[in-house]
């Protein structure tokens, strides 16, 4: 288990990690999750020893204090946004390259690259230099050259930033199938939500330094613990609770100040257990399987739903600034702390 225990990380004078405390299970796929800056990297590179955290900062790996120990000897694998291979050498030599450093025998050498190389599916491009192969491809050796190592853990940032959305998924479903098989613990940082959502057993949500919640992707999703998560990951109407108590004439059993109502909770057609009510159309979007469409409630409350399947041909056949009625599935009403 690889442990983080008030890790903090301050440069010149802003604290851009602020006492994070997290703990991560051995074998398993995590994410960290978050906008742009909000210290995803920073904790990365603090626990692969790239850099150093504040004092009183402390990371343990299966109960071993590893806060000062050297990069190279914490047996992590780092595979980066660029991939960082080497271009004058095969994806084969490439691969090898740490393992010879090493100095292991040829036959280790020979044996364990066959392994990871059957795994990642690279053999038809093992003899290739890589300016041959595709972006997908390097990417793919990038990660084989850091697993050849067996490393502890496997961190990899934004390794799929430079791929185009078909291939990212394709590359996705391979990590996780490499993930999987070899049991090594891997953290991916990403800042994109549909790959966290798809790829983790748990996700870490990162936001201005600080974790905002961390779970399933289900988890996650239904029970956002504050209004940034809920925001971040998914679509939601978030309003005060007095607010949503307006809207629906009735008390809400949270304690939480805000309220989140998922875009995909409200619907056209009336579904058991909804509740009425009545708004007017000021947008619809089509987008195919769903569309998008914006709903205005007692001249101040927007609300925007996804509708699908009937619910897009009831909603084309009605003219803007008319009105309709929709329901919301009150027992999907979300409690959000601010
Ligand atoms: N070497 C450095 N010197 C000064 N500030 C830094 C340094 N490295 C990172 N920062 C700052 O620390 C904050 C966190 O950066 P970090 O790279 O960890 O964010 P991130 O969440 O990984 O963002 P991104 O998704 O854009 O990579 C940012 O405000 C960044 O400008």
């Amino acid at each position: 288990m690889l442990e983080l225990i008030n890790v903090s990380k301050t440069f010149g004078s802003s604290k851009v990690l602020k006492d994070i405390n997290l703990q991560l299970e051995n074998g398993k796929l995590y994410t960290f999750l978050g906008p742009s800056g909000c210290g995803k990297t920073t904790t990365l590179r603090i626990i692969a020893g790239l850099e150093n955290s504040d004092k009183g900062s402390q990371i343990l790996f299966n109960g071993e204090d590893i806060t000062n120990k050297e990069s190279s000897k914490r047996g992590i694998g780092f595979v980066f946004q660029n991939y960082a291979l080497f271009p004058h050498l095969t994806a084969y030599e490439n691969i090898i390259y740490g393992l010879k450093v090493q100095k292991l025998s040829k036959e280790e050498i020979a044996k364990r690259a066959d392994d990871i190389i059957g795994i990642s599916r690279l053999d038809e491009h093992k003899h290739k230099q890589i300016g041959q192969l595709s972006g997908g491809q390097q990417q793919r050796v990038a990660i084989a050259r850091s697993l050849v190592l067996h490393p502890n853990i496997l961190l990899l940032d934004e390794p799929m930033s430079n791929l185009d959305a078909e291939l990212k998924e394709s590359m996705l479903e391979s990590l996780m199938d490499i993930q999987k098989s070899l049991d090594v613990t891997t953290i991916y940082v990403t800042h994109d939500q549909k790959e966290a959502l798809l790829i983790s057993d748990e996700i870490i949500v990162f936001n201005d330094g600080n974790i905002s919640q961390k779970g399933t992707n289900l988890d996650i999703y239904r029970n956002p613990s504050n209004t940034f998560v809920a925001n971040f990951i998914g679509d939601n109407n978030i309003l005060l609770k007095s607010e949503w108590e307006d809207i629906i004439k009735q008390k809400l059993p949270f304690t939480e100040k805000f309220v989140g109502l998922r875009n995909e909770h409200i619907a056209i057609k009336e579904k058991p257990s909804s509740h009425k009510l009545q708004g007017i159309l000021k947008r619809k979007r089509l987008y195919g399987p769903y569309a998008s469409i914006m709903l205005e409630i007692a001249g101040k409350y927007n609300l925007e739903a996804f509708i699908s399947g009937d619910d897009i041909e009831t909603i084309g056949n009605i003219e803007l600034d008319s009105f309709v009625d929709f329901y919301i599935d009150a027992s999907k009403f979300q409690g959000l702390r601010d």
